[in-house]
């Protein structure tokens, strides 16, 4: 059987609308995804303030109503540029193509050999990770970008108390 299998890659802090609507257009086009959860060991962070396990969490519970086999996998970053496409590929299941809009990742798969699609951004001045934090930061809604169950997740965690807390902006110096 020849299975047609994608690798797709992002930060997820948090999941949101922006990464479903790419994933179920990706599903239209291949058996199977690989959906690499990048910086897996960045957490507690402004910018990244969700484990890796949360992400999972994040990502199998929104993709529970797409028609796909996926594999949600932490990856952590490593310092040396040059490897990462074989520090990626020794952890992952095969595929013969990456979507990506971030040019290093482009870069780096193209040198590679690997068939890189770029997905067209849907509504990205809503979409975005940055945006949503910042919202969640500034107590503004931010519930309607993500999926509902993303919502839920980071309900279940306190998560926005969280980001509140690792950004100093709930009324503490760190
Ligand atoms: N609204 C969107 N529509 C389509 N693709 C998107 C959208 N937002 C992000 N992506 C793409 O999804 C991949 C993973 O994105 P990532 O997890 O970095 O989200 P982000 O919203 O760009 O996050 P941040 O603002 O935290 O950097 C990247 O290739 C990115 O270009
Ligand atoms: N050397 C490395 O570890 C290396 C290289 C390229 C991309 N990455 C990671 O790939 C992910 C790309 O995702 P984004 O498109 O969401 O930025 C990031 O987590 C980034 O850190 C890591």
């Amino acid at each position: 059987m020849n299975m047609k299998r994608a690798f797709y890659i992002g930060r997820f802090q948090p999941f949101h609308l922006g990464h479903y609507s790419v994933i179920t257009s990706i599903a239209e086009e291949v058996d199977e995804l690989i959906i690499g959860i990048g910086s897996a060991q960045r957490t507690h962070e402004a910018n990244n303030p969700f484990t890796a396990g949360e992400r999972v969490m994040m990502i199998r519970h929104a993709l529970e109503d797409i028609d796909i086999h996926f594999y949600a996998l932490p990856i952590d970053d490593i310092q040396q540029n040059p490897i990462w496409v074989s520090y990626v590929t020794s952890r992952t299941p095969p595929f013969d193509t990456a979507y990506t809009n971030n040019p290093l990742v482009i870069e780096l798969f193209e040198e590679a050999g690997i068939a890189v699609k770029q997905p067209p951004m849907y509504r990205r001045e809503q979409y975005s990770g940055t945006e949503i934090r910042r919202r969640m930061l500034a107590d503004e809604d931010w519930k309607h970008l993500v999926p509902d169950a993303v919502a839920d997740v980071i309900d279940e965690i306190d998560g926005v108390r969280r980001l509140k807390r690792v950004s100093g902006t709930d009324g503490f110096d760190y």
